[in-house]
């Protein structure tokens, strides 16, 4: 059995890499960094080094690797002979892929099992935006996406910014918690069998408790702490003010959450603690700038900010927690980020506040959200932010 995965960096080798492995399956990594997938092609293993308690090392063998910009055509290949194809790429990486599987799908022979395709990203329905991209490539052919069956995941497992041992290259060192979540309808009863997942009916509790935990509490702690001076999500914690801001945003979203979904309240407390002391796990080293990457993605609608904040306002309840990590997140400054960069730039511009409100965040004026992320922008701009 092989598996297709596309983005060979921290969770793709660290996490979703190791649970196909496990499953018994052969690895093609697709990546576009050439000298990454150098070391892929030229090493026999690596290893999974779970950090922070009791150390633990699993070893990856079986795997090979393509450079899917340099041999589209061998990686298209790669898709079409697969029994899985997964992706770990960040979510406005997916339209980029999508040529490859799609050309993959097209010379899938057609009477052979549909290929699963799970898109292991953060964010809502990240498999369904793949297979959008995918409609439109293969609008000509739309029978070819029958080749494929999509199942929308959930994937959790904190994996910094790797320092590697020299020699050790693609060694991965991971935090212990991991689970991985697929939606089990779209397989029709047949789904592939990796032990290290779980198939579940309704996948939306799930991610979302995932994304407006976790992650909003992990952007919480990232924004807030950048600008209170942190350079790591544990330090940040260790500051009273950063984490009071972090624990009130938390009981926002849970708040949601629980009424969305009906977690149990001491279940979804549970949850939000364990979140608390996995994001304190000092032998991780995460650097708020990871883990604030990309905050024009952070800040879009269907988000770990957005998402929660507009309907707890569209509630009537005002979610000030949140609010305060959004006016931090306007805030987020790093070089190397050219979205902090291009945020800046637009606080920077002409535009009227209202404008960038609905630009950036995708609310619309009328929302009862609205006015709150008027004062937001407003708030940065006077500051200087920007300009
Ligand atoms: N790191 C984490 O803690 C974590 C946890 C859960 C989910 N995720 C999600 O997993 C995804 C990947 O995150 P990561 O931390 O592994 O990032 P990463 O930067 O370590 O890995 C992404 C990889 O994708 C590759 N890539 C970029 N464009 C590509 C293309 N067109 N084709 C093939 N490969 C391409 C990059 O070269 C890189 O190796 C993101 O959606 C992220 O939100 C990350
Ligand atoms: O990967 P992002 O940029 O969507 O979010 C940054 C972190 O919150 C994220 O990578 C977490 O470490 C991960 O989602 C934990 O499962």
């Amino acid at each position: 059995m092989t598996a297709v995965h596309f983005g060979a960096g921290n969770i793709g080798r660290g996490f979703i890499g190791l649970l196909l492995h496990d499953a018994g399956h052969e690895l093609v990594f697709l990546d576009v960094n050439g000298p990454l997938i150098a070391a892929i092609a030229a090493a026999d293993s690596y290893r999974v080094i779970e950090i922070g308690g009791d150390e633990r090392i699993r070893t990856v063998t079986g795997f090979t690797g393509i450079d899917s910009s340099a041999d589209p055509e061998g990686a298209a290949a790669a898709v079409a002979g697969a029994d899985v194809v997964t992706t770990a790429v960040g979510p406005s990486i997916l339209r980029f892929i999508a040529p490859v599987v799609a050309a993959g799908l097209r010379a899938r022979p057609a009477d052979r099992a549909p290929l699963p395709i799970m898109a292991c990203e953060n964010a809502l329905g990240a498999t369904d935006l793949l297979r959008g991209h995918l409609a439109e490539l293969l609008a000509d052919d739309p029978a070819v996406l029958d080749r494929a069956v999509f199942a929308n995941t959930a994937v959790d497992r904190i994996v910094p910014i790797q320092e590697p041992e020299a020699g050790r290259e693609l060694d991965v060192r991971v935090e212990p918690f991991c689970e991985w979540a697929i939606e089990a309808g779209p397989f029709a009863g047949s789904p592939p069998a990796i032990p290290g997942a779980h198939l579940v009916d309704d996948l939306a509790p799930y991610i979302e408790r995932k994304l407006f935990t976790v992650n909003t509490g992990h952007a919480a702690t990232a924004y807030l702490g950048r600008l209170a001076g942190a350079a790591m999500i544990d330090e940040a914690l260790t500051m009273p003010a950063v984490r009071a801001g972090v624990e009130a945003a938390l009981r926002e979203t849970s708040r949601l959450l629980v009424s969305r979904h009906g977690f149990p309240l001491a279940v979804q407390d549970a949850y939000r603690e364990t979140a608390l002391v996995r994001f304190a796990n000092p032998a991780l080293r995460d650097g708020v700038e990871r883990v604030g990457r990309q905050p024009l993605r952070k800040l879009s609608r269907n988000e770990r900010l957005i998402q929660p904040a507009a309907a707890l306002a569209e509630q009537g309840i005002e979610p000030v927690g949140l609010l305060a990590v959004i006016a931090a997140a306007l805030r987020f400054q790093v070089a190397n980020d050219p979205e902090s960069a291009e945020l800046q730039k637009l606080l920077g511009s002409g535009s009227s506040s209202a404008d960038l409100v609905e630009s950036i965040t995708g609310v619309e004026p009328g929302h009862p959200l609205f006015a709150a992320l008027e004062a937001a922008v407003d708030g940065a701009r006077a500051e200087g932010v920007g300009a």
